[in-house]
This record gives C-alpha cells, structure tokens and sequence, in this order.
C-alpha cells in the first residue's frame, strides 16, 4: 500500500486520517507526522525523546550504525561526532575558508558547459551535479577530485552513493520481523554490505596515502586544509576520540549524506526553471543586474539574490531531498496533542505533504518562488512549513555548505545560459515525475543543451 512513493502515499492517507497516525509496520509502531504545528513538538518540544533513530538492518553493515553520526541515538558519542563536524567542516570559518576549493571545481563544471555550449552538445545536467557536487564535498572532505564532468567516472560513486540511499529507502521485512533479521529476506543487509564495504576501502586508501606522504623522509608536507588532516590530528592527540574505524564511518556518512541530496535538488531546481522559462527569465535577469555579463557567481553574492533564494526556497519545498526525513525513534512514551506515541515507535515526518498542504501555501503544485519574495520564512528549521533540513537536535549539520553549493550551483548554470530541451520537447512537456529512494529522485534525468545568450535574450528577459 506504501507503494513507490510512500511519501505521497502517507500525504493521501493523512488527508482521511489527520496529521497525526499511528501505523503498524509488522511489529514496529510507526507515527506519521503531517503538519507544521505536530513537526514543530517532534522536533522541537520533544526532540530530547524524540531524537532517537531505529535500527534499520541495513544500516548495520561494518558495524556502521554502532558508530554513524547519522544512525547513532542521542549519546554523548554522538554529540562528540556532531561536534566534530560543526568545528571541523561547517562553521562559518571553516565553510569560508573551504571556498577557494569551491571555485576551483565550478570553474571546471563552467569550462564544461562551455565546451557543450560550441559543440550543441546535451548535457545530463542531473550527472553535471552529481560529479560537481561530489568532487565539491570530497575536495572538503580530503582534497581528492574523484570525478571528471561530463565522463563516466562518476558514476561508480554515483551507483554505490544511490545504493545505498536506495536500500536505506526500501521497506525491509527484517525490520518489522525482527525474526527475519538472519535471513535478510529481501537481501538489502547483504548488498549493503557491498556497498559500504566499497566506500571504506577507498577511504582506508586514501588515509593510507595520507598518513605515507606526511611521513616521506627528505620532503617538507605541506598540510592540507580538509577536514581529514583536522580528524586525524584529533586522532593523534587523543585516540579514544576518534578512531581510524570512526574517522572511516564519519567520512562515509558526510560522503553519502551530502553528495547527492547536494545533487538532487540542483537538478530540480533546474528541471523547475527548464519547465517554466518566466521564472528562468526573471532569475537569470536578477544575476543580470547584480553580477553583470561576464564573471562567475560567488557565493557571497547570494545574499544580494533575492529571487534566487526564492527559487532555492521554493525547489525545497515541492523538491525535498528527504521526504520523510531520516526516521526518529521515541525513547519514551510521549504525549502529543493527547495522543501517546509509544516508546520505540519510529517517527517519520512527512516534510513533502507540509510542503504541498493547501491549507498553508496557495496554488500548492506550482512552482511560484515569489511566494517567498515578501515572506520571512526561512528554511534553518525555524519555519515548521518549510524544513528540508529537519530542526532540533538532529537538523542536517551539512546545511551551511549545502546552502552555499546550491545556491552557486544554480545561480553558475543560468547565468549567461539559456537551455534548450532534447528531441523537440517543449518546456512545459518535461517529465516531472519523481520517485522515492530515500532522497527524491526525478524518474528520468535531466539533460538539456546550453545556448549562450544573446542580446535578443536579454531583450526578452526585459520584458519579464
Ligand atoms: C540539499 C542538501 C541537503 C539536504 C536537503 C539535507 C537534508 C537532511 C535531512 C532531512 C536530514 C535528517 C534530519 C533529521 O533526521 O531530522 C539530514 C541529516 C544529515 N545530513 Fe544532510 N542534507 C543535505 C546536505 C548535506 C551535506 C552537504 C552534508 C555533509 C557533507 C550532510 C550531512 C548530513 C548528516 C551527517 C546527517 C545526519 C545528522 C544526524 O543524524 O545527527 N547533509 N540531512
């Protein structure tokens, strides 16, 4: 009954049954949380009992959920982790100071565009994303460029990073039986055992590399200023800190969470401004206006970019990475609006039907950035109608980068491009169809050819 799509599934279910239901998933309590003012005692009233997270069997692999930032419970481990990541990769310092790399990377995605832009070549621009996202957070992470755009060498991460975003999406029997877990029905312990097995290899390798170069007699090492020089410094003052074990894990979970969230909702974004060329017109003049004709858009120039914050804003709410946010778990029996949600249900809160509930946004299904032009709503976790990031306890860590990469991302591929669909197809033919594996997928990718503009362009954008 969940379907393909159990967020729109639940979304439906909660228009009979209330914004809040209790769901029986085999034997594990299931609440569903449907609206802005229950979001808010979840995340926000509650969060110190209701911040845990289920054991999910795939999660299991390697041990990873014993040691995830992600999938630990409120423990001091955890909050150890959670610091670690906010002084060491995303605090306003750090985030600042990781830019140079940044532009380094969007300067090769732009050369790209270029190049397809002389030749009237189609871009995948959902693999133009994927590959600039995941070489944006890995140069963060270790300095390493793992994909070229435009090649295929992204997409071995790209099959392991939705992998696993996919098994962790996917309803398995082994918990809700907990009987089955040995057999793992439905095989998804054992694939993401591939998986994750794969990601630390690559990562014990680059440690590996790390660790050899800064011993090479005779040379002077040159620090790197990523996140993995600042962990295993920690390491290396005080091991029972941080592990090698946890270094591994908590750059498996950056990895993963990051890349193609990061990557999906640029690919919306776009696919949302292909689909409806007067609010491409209008985002593209304000960059017009504020950055000029030539030059790349930096990431201090958004906030002088009001409509394209409205875009950004408005693509999170139709588009959300994660739908249901990743599941919370109560570690005690909790009293909400005098319903009980007992110990150890897991708790999803369906952040898509918030963001399409008619009651709180006009004309809900279309795509309207100018809602966002006089409002003050915000999407840091303060606004519970508008929450692709979660709040609380548990709100992504990852946000100040991902605010900055999507932003950038977007604004670099309009700015002096237009984009022309394949095959004929006219803007308001694109297929908008989405799907569920965990994070939001559009059924079919994105691609388009880039056209330079031209002044007749521009003369049309000044009549928008
Ligand atoms: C558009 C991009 C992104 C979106 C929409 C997004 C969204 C989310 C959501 C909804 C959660 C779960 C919140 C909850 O359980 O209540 C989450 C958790 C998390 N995100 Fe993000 N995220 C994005 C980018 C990133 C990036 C770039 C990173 C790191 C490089 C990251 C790292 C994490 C981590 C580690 C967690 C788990 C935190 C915990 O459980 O304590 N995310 N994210």
């Amino acid at each position: 009954q969940l379907g393909e799509n159990p967020h729109q599934s639940l979304a439906k279910l909660a228009k009979t049954y209330g914004p809040l239901m209790h769901l029986k998933f085999g034997s594990l309590d299931t609440i569903v949380v449907s609206s802005p003012e229950l979001a808010k005692q979840v995340l926000q009233k509650h969060d110190q009992v209701l911040s845990s997270r289920p054991h999910l069997d795939a999660t299991a692999a390697y041990g990873h959920n014993k040691v995830s930032v992600a999938w630990l419970p409120v423990v001091s481990r955890w909050r150890v982790l959670r610091k670690i990541c906010k002084d060491q990769m995303f605090s306003l310092q750090r985030v600042d100071s990781s830019q140079g790399l940044r532009r380094e990377k969007l300067r090769k995605l732009l050369d790209y565009v270029h190049e397809c832009c002389a030749s009237c070549r189609l871009l995948d621009i959902a693999d133009a994303a994927f590959s600039t996202s995941l070489n944006l957070i890995s140069a963060s992470l270790f300095s390493v460029e793992f994909a070229q755009v435009g090649s295929d060498s992204s997409h071995d991460f790209k099959g392991i990073v939705r992998g696993l975003l996919q098994l962790a999406g996917t309803p398995n029997l082994a918990d809700y039986f907990p009987l089955l877990k040995p057999i793992d029905p439905q095989g998804l312990k054992r694939k993401s055992v591939s998986y994750v097995g794969k990601l630390l290899r690559i990562f014990d390798d680059i440690i590996d590399q790390r660790l050899k170069s800064e011993s090479r007699p005779y040379t002077n090492y040159e620090r790197k200023n990523d996140l993995l020089e600042a962990l295993l410094d920690i390491s290396r003052s005080n091991e029972s800190e941080l592990n090698r074990n946890d270094i591994l894990h908590l750059l498996l979970d950056l990895f993963v969470a990051g890349t193609d969230t990061t990557a999906t909702t640029v690919e919306w974004a776009m696919a949302e401004l292909i689909h409806n060329p007067r609010k491409m017109a209008k985002a593209r003049k304000e960059l017009q206006t504020i950055i000029g004709g030539k030059g790349q858009v930096q990431e201090s120039d958004i906030s002088r970019l009001p409509y394209l914050q409205a875009v950004v804003k408005e693509t999170f709410r139709l588009h959300p990475a994660g739908p249901l946010l990743l599941p919370h778990k109560a570690e005690a029996d909790t009293l909400i609006n005098d319903y009980i949600v007992p110990r150890n249900a897991q708790i999803l809160v369906n952040v898509w039907a918030i963001g399409r509930d008619s009651s709180i946004w006009s004309n809900p299904d279309s795509f309207e950035p100018e809602r966002f032009l006089d409002s003050k709503i915000d999407i840091r976790g303060q606004d519970f109608e508008l929450i692709p990031f979660g709040s609380g306890r548990r709100i992504c860590p990852g946000l100040p980068l991902a605010y900055r990469i999507v932003h950038v991302l977007v604004a670099s591929l309009i700015h002096n491009f237009d984009w022309k669909l394949e095959g004929g197809i006219t803007p308001d033919e694109l297929d908008m169809k989405e799907k569920f594996q965990f994070s939001l997928q559009k059924v079919v990718p994105l691609k388009a050819v880039p056209v330079k503009l031209c002044r007749e362009h521009y003369m049309l954008d000044e009549n928008v």
